[in-house]
């Protein structure tokens, strides 16, 4: 887990090796870092998020004119930088001192030599960036210790401090460079893309191209021809020919998006493809080989698809070797504070706009059940930014089962010993009603009849918890 009082260092080199071997190293020197792999991630991650210094490759990509060296000296002048090359020259050691780094270290370095490097620069900038934060008057980055971590991502750029959510980052990890197919289910909204992405940019594929198959998107009697591509003429509307989606992420990735929507028929063509690495174009006779790898997400339990006959079950266990679960949002403890204040940082328009939110906005937050996840979230930051007419945001600001949820926590975040019966009873009622139209997304008869209620009966329970059963309806 990542901590604010920590000095954070932004590590960025083209070889996986040095970053990693450097990065374990400092940190259990005790600092936190960041890794990025070239010189325009590198600029992207210094702009969003302060550092205390850069540890900076010459001969990575994007940086052939010093890129990241300038972009350092100019926008971010009291983050000292060092330079550690493999190919060391006069030109660029003089390059490099003009642009102001503050060592400049020969690879391979002894790990001694470049923590005292490190502490040497560190000690040369003084406290100088560490004052300037304490003293920040900008709630989202200084009350962090009410409002939970700050928004620094990982090393996938994935947001989430929870446990649950370091479990699921730390089998991408693991599972990113080998090619096996990934299964990654989750509701919507949860993040099932970022995961696929994550994976298919730290794998040995990123070089090539991660191809977004949208089941829902391809009509049943167009998915051969849309996935192995045509030959003009091989059908009433093949103008010309097509190399379709397959071919396009050769070497690559295919992420096969809502999965669980996918017709048997196609089910079955998709399968020969997983096995046999191979495909025909329609109209062509000549078969095409390709060396993908596939991952796949689904908010449908795929499990129970397959046990009611809806999905075959070769074709999961094909896909599903590794299968990763997202958490709702709703169970990632306070990564939903983290994730508003950086949504929150994305959507500021101006001086003028709301930088922080109020205590019991915050509150809101926690006590919500974010039936569309982080996407949600996303949405509702955005539109109180541009609602907000106060620097804060408060709970008014916010679309109505919000603002209600103010005074309704969930049980989980609920000290029972702390409150009285009725107020206990009542809570684990409202909770039981919440996952009850979860199940049955909010079709409230099915909701009723499985609780042994009248549909009356159920509307009325419902009206006095301030539950609407449209929000579960998806
Ligand atoms: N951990 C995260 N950190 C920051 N942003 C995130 C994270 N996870 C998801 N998001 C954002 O939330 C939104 C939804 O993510 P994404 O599209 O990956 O969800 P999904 O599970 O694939 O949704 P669906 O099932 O509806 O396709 C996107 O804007 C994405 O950038």
């Amino acid at each position: 887990m990542i901590t604010n009082t920590m000095q954070r260092i932004l590590i960025a080199d083209d070889e996986p090796l040095f970053r990693e071997t450097t990065a374990e190293f400092l940190r259990e020197e005790g600092f936190e870092c960041l890794c990025v792999e070239d010189a325009n991630d590198a600029i992207s991650v210094l702009n969003e998020h302060p550092f205390d210094l850069i540890l900076s490759d010459l001969n990575m990509p994007g940086n052939l004119k010093f890129e990241l060296l300038k972009e350092g000296r100019t926008k971010h002048s009291d983050v000292p930088m060092i330079v550690i090359t493999g190919a060391p020259s006069l030109p660029s050691a003089i390059e490099s001192v003009r642009l102001g780094v503050t060592d400049y270290l020969l690879k391979p370095v002894k790990l001694e030599d470049l923590l005292i490097a490190v502490q040497r620069s560190l000690s040369q900038a003084g406290q100088h960036l560490k004052n300037e934060r304490s003293a920040s008057s900008d709630p989202v980055n200084s009350d962090t210790e009410s409002d939970g971590p700050t928004s620094w991502p990982n090393e996938l750029g994935i947001l989430g401090n929870s446990s649950k959510m370091q479990e699921v980052l730390e089998i991408v990890e693991r599972v990113a460079m080998s090619d096996t197919n990934v299964l990654v289910t989750g509701e919507s909204g949860t993040g099932k893309e970022v995961i696929a992405n994550a994976i298919h940019h730290r794998s040995h594929r990123r070089a090539n191209a991660m191809q977004v198959i949208d089941c829902t998107s391809i009509p049943e009697s167009l998915f051969e021809s849309a996935l192995f591509g045509h030959i003009k003429g091989s059908f009433t509307g093949a103008v010309k020919d097509q190399a379709g989606l397959l071919r396009a992420c050769d070497r690559g990735t295919a992420f096969i998006d809502e999965l669980g929507e996918l017709p048997l028929s196609s089910q079955a063509k998709l399968l020969r493809v997983i096995q046999e690495q191979t495909f025909t174009p329609v109209g062509d006779s000549q078969p095409i080989r390709v060396n993908t790898r596939f991952v796949c997400a689904t908010n449908r339990d795929l499990q129970a698809e397959v046990d009611a006959d809806r999905f075959r079950h070769d074709l999961y266990y094909r896909l599903a070797v590794v299968h990763i679960e997202l958490p709702p949002l709703r169970e990632r403890g306070d990564d939903v504070i983290l994730l508003a204040n950086a949504f929150l940082k994305k959507y500021q328009r101006s001086g003028d706009s709301p930088s922080s939110f109020a205590a019991e906005t915050l509150d809101c937050f926690r006590n919500y059940r974010w039936p569309g996840n982080i996407r949600e979230l996303r949405n509702v930051v955005e539109r109180s930014v541009a609602l907000a007419t106060d620097r804060v945001i408060q709970p008014t600001d916010l679309p109505k089962p919000l603002r209600d949820s103010l005074h309704n926590p969930q049980p989980e975040t609920l000290d029972l010993a702390e409150v009285s019966r009725d107020i206990a009873l009542d809570t684990a009622d409202r909770a039981y009603l919440l996952q009850l139209l979860e199940k049955h997304q909010g079709v409230i008869a099915s909701a009723a009849r499985q609780a042994g209620l009248s549909r009356q009966g159920m509307n009325k329970l419902l009206k006095r918890h301030n539950i609407d059963a449209n929000d579960f309806r998806r």
